[in-house]
């Protein structure tokens, strides 16, 4: 358990989302030492079983609040619970291709959804500890070692000419190519899973443009951490991603996450004007 004056000023909510964390990051440690072999999921991508280990811990912990929550290998196994206003949305293991590749570049993801809006996040990559927090007292970072959350610091995005951008290591698309020579872009970071927002969040990047796709656990809680340190993530009507779309089995649209909504609603006019001519 995390004792630290720091954890101890966060909502009791956050607190909780914070431990069922550590303790997920834990059992996707245990496994990572071992030999892990993937299954194939309907959508044909990975999936392992430290994902279904680490949401079974998580949904636990997440037991006490009386909240539903929206988890990504229950709604796999077809069991959506009805949402309501307030909810969690779960991804136990962001990044099963990365988990797989044995990169480090996969992350735990909890965040609260009210109102179609993300409201807090947290997300953390165990094989560091690093761990990214978004909720009403700003966005913060702190490293769990030893099952416990050490002291955090405050972070936010910030601005940069020319931004950086980055991408997904696994999934990347040729408009986001053509975007970072119409930007003039020349720097670019590829990492696996939402540490892209973790990035943004720390001013380490400035534009996260998602043209592959994406369901509402992969972007909860990053999109959380992100607008928490000052960043937008904004799908192509230039409004903020929303959540609860369970018509659209809870697949997001294309988005871009910025550190500014200028620079989300510029990469989004360019990338539009390059759809329209023959570059992409
Ligand atoms: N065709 C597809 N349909 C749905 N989600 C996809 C997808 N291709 C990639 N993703 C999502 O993108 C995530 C990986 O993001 P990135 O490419 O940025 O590392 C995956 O998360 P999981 O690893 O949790 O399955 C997966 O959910
Ligand atoms: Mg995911």
């Amino acid at each position: 358990m995390p004792h630290h004056s720091d954890f101890d000023a966060l909502d009791l909510i956050v607190q909780t989302m914070i431990e069922a964390s550590i303790a997920a990051a834990q059992v996707i440690n245990d496994v990572y030492a071992r030999d892990v072999e993937a299954e194939q999921k309907a959508d044909g991508s990975p999936v392992t079983e430290a994902d279904s280990a680490a949401e079974t811990v998580i949904l636990s912990w997440l037991e006490s609040t009386g909240l539903p929550v929206l988890a990504e290998e229950s709604v796999a196994a077809g069991r959506i619970p009805s949402l309501g206003e307030r909810y969690f949305v779960v991804d136990p293991l962001d990044g099963t291709k990365e988990f797989l590749k044995r990169n480090g570049e996969f992350t735990v993801n909890i965040a609260l959804v009210e109102d179609g809006r993300p409201i807090a996040g947290v997300v953390l990559a165990p094989v560091t500890g690093r761990t990214h927090i978004g909720c009403s007292s700003g966005a913060l970072v702190g490293e769990v070692s030893d099952e416990k959350l050490g002291p955090l610091s405050a972070i936010s995005v910030a601005e940069r000419h020319p931004p950086r951008v980055v991408a997904s290591r696994s999934h990347r698309s040729i408009e986001v190519s053509a975007l970072c020579s119409s930007l003039q872009i020349t720097e670019d970071v590829s990492v696996g899973s939402s540490l892209k927002f973790c990035l943004l969040a720390e001013a380490a990047a400035e534009l996260y443009p998602r043209l592959t796709p994406t369901c509402e656990w992969d972007t909860a809680a990053g999109q959380a951490v992100v607008e928490a340190a000052g960043g937008v993530v904004l799908t192509f009507d230039k409004q903020p991603l929303r959540y609860g779309k369970r018509q659209d089995d809870f697949y997001n649209p294309f988005f871009v996450a910025a550190c500014s909504e200028e620079l989300a609603a510029h990469a989004i006019d360019e990338l539009n004007a390059l759809r329209n001519s023959d570059v992409v």
